[in-house]
């Protein structure tokens, strides 16, 4: 299989106000260093890491919301040069209209495409019943639960179709129920779809669930610790995965990995709480 995304050597410096700082009060903040990994055409990765260990540092520049300070990241062996629709991003968020019933805000993306009216009620006829939400077309955002609204939100980036879906913390706000809900009907929608999908999680759980394959990151500056190929990522999904003997093998894996970085995270917390 060809790769679809390539991290070349990326590394993200922030400029921030410090007032301790002689340089003129400016400090130099490296949020990512020397990520250097690559993402096959039609992959389910999950990215996981610690607080502030710079994973949607790393997907705003996936998403072209924001330039490398070095490096170089690639989709279909081309360099970003900023947003496109050939990446969607669904957020944790919802990030709906509210003033769009749930058909208006799928249409959304599709107007920028400028599809013709009749074919975008179609295509978001299609998607809103992939997410299983037919007759909830007129809803509006206020009306629907949080997971619908997720739901809604996926539903409108799968819309225009793009190649890859970035999806940053999507669940994290979900009650546990609706979250594994979601989780089983986002595999289903990959099977169907085939897009390339980068998905990051605080959720060590989440991350082994949904993987084919898992980085997990260094506490900040964030890069990859290790990549692994998830054992169990080949299932039926009616099965209840999570009670496996390789389900556990997997996430006791992650943990061991995770569990100095996470110390490492909440000590520089801290440490700048009493700053
Ligand atoms: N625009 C910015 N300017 C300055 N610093 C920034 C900026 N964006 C992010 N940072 C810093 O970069 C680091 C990484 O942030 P980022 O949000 O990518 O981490 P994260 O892993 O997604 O965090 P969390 O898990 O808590 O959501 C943080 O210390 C953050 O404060």
């Amino acid at each position: 299989m060809t790769d679809k995304i390539q991290f070349n050597h990326v590394s993200k410096v922030f400029t921030i106000r410090d007032s301790n700082e002689r340089k003129n009060g400016i400090k130099e903040f490296t949020a990512i260093n020397n990520v250097h990994f690559s993402v096959k055409v039609g992959e389910f990765l999950t990215l996981v890491g610690p607080s502030g260990c710079g994973k949607s540092t790393l997907l705003d520049l996936l998403g072209g919301l924001t330039k490398p300070t070095s490096g170089q990241i690639l989709i279909d062996g081309k360099p970003i040069k900023g947003p496109g629709l050939d990446r969607g991003i669904v957020f944790q968020q919802y990030a709906l209209f509210p003033w769009k019933t749930a058909m208006g805000n799928i249409e959304f993306g599709l107007e920028a495409k400028e599809i013709p009216k009749k074919e975008r009620t179609e295509i978001a006829r299609h998607f809103l019943a992939l997410v299983g939400l037919s007759g909830f077309e007129n809803r509006y955002p206020h009306e629907l639960s949080g997971g619908m609204k997720q739901r809604i939100a996926i539903a409108r980036s799968l819309a225009y179709e793009p190649d890859v879906l970035l999806m940053d913390e999507p669940f994290a706000a979900l009650d546990a129920q609706t979250r594994e809900t979601l989780q089983t009907e986002l595999l289903r929608i990959w099977e169907k779809t085939k897009k390339t999908i980068i998905f990051i999680t605080h959720g060590i759980d989440e991350a082994v669930y949904l993987g084919e394959r898992i980085a997990v990151m260094t506490s900040r500056p964030g890069t990859i610790k290790q990549m692994i190929q998830n054992p169990i990522h080949s299932r039926n999904l009616d099965e209840d995965i999570r009670s496996t003997p390789g389900f556990a093998q997997a996430r006791h894996q992650i943990w061991d990995l995770l569990r100095e970085e996470v110390h490492q995270s909440q000590a520089f917390e801290r440490k700048n709480e009493t700053a």
